[in-house]
């Protein structure tokens, strides 16, 4: 039994000159969680992985990990971390194998053992049969798989991911969950990642939202979702202006006029649309309601869409799901 959480941070700060880039921070994972980091740009999160991973020294708080102070033993924190960032780091002049034999010496795996952790690392991430190729052969889903494998070659209790699968096809960014739920669930590991797509932060089990180097909440993606609350209403009509007048007379709304039609929240969306259509004297030509996404929620949370590529996404399944309604 190991009682002491993965990962402990307490009014954690940075500042740089005028910047505080991370103001207060404090939040607890516990072994065996996928911990998901996530925040507009600016918002502190690299900051905060840099210090959790040894890279910058705060300018105040406490940081354990695995048990250890971050500041006072960063060698065991060191020894007891994964990293894999998002600049691919591999030397593709060399083979598979290669990279992961030079990781094992820098670590200081024992010699008699690296043969075995290289071997155990590719089968997990499905590369065992291209240890002998060289990286530059390799297609990007492939090298981020090796790069999963080489942060698991030491292996470490915590492993921090940052944007794991950005720039990578829907189908390798599933693979790549796969993997990373293949961690957690056989071997235990914690992970600590940031992420911009929202359907993945779905994975996490638990999610912090930092905001202007500030944790503005921390759950579970249901609870989260449970917190926004209400639902989000889509209404299509060929008098907007009337349907707006009876929505904001009769039930206080103030709709949004959007592409997908009048745009609005209420609680229990589809017996208010049931409602509506019995008592507004307005043709409606089309509905849709919709259970808050994690979108919703970091849009509340931060008044920002995650970004705008993940904003336009978000756009785009809610039209396929209006088209379908
Ligand atoms: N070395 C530095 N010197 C000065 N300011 C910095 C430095 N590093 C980060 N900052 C500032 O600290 C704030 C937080 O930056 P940080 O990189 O942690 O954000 P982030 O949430 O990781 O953003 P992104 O999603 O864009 O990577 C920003 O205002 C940034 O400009």
């Amino acid at each position: 039994m190991n009682p002491s959480p993965a990962i402990e941070v307490r009014d954690l700060s940075k500042r740089f000159g005028d910047v505080e880039a991370v103001r207060g921070v404090s939040f607890t994972v516990q072994e065996g969680e996928i911990f998901g980091f996530l925040g507009p740009n600016g918002a502190g999160k690299t900051t905060t992985i840099k210090m959790l991973c040894t890279l910058l020294a705060p300018t105040s708080g406490v940081l354990r990990l695995a048990g250890f102070d971050v500041t006072k033993s960063p060698d065991d924190v060191r020894r007891a971390i994964g990293v894999i960032f998002q600049d691919p780091s591999l030397d593709d002049r060399l083979t598979a194998e290669e990279n992961l034999l030079l990781h094992a010496v820098v670590y200081g795996v024992p010699r008699a053992e690296r043969r075995a952790r290289l071997d155990e690392a590719l089968a997990f991430v499905d590369l065992a049969d291209r240890k002998k190729d060289l990286v530059r052969t390799f297609s990007g889903g492939m090298k981020r798989r090796l790069e999963i494998a080489r942060g698991l070659v030491h292996r470490p209790r915590v492993l921090f991911l940052d944007e794991p699968t950005t720039g990578l096809d829907p189908q390798t960014r599933k693979a790549t969950w796969e993997v990373l739920r293949g961690l957690r669930d056989r071997n235990g590991m914690t992970l600590f990642l940031t992420t911009h797509y929202m359907d993945e932060a779905e994975h996490c089990d638990r999610i912090a939202v930092i905001d202007h180097g500030r944790i503005v909440a921390e759950d579970s993606p249901e609870a989260l979702k449970r917190a926004v609350g209400k639902d989000v209403v889509f209404v299509r009509t060929n008098e907007p202006a009337a349907l707006c007048d009876v929505l904001a007379e009769r039930y206080g709304l103030t709709p949004d006029r959007t592409e997908e039609g009048l745009c609005f929240r209420v609680e229990d969306g589809e017996a208010f649309v049931v409602r509506l259509v019995s008592e507004a004297r307005v043709a409606v030509t089309g509905i849709a309601v919709r259970r808050p996404t994690l979108d919703d929620v970091f849009l509340a949370l931060t008044g920002r869409q995650i970004r705008n590529g993940n904003g336009d996404a978000g756009r785009d399944r809610m039209r396929a799901m209006a088209r379908r309604r």
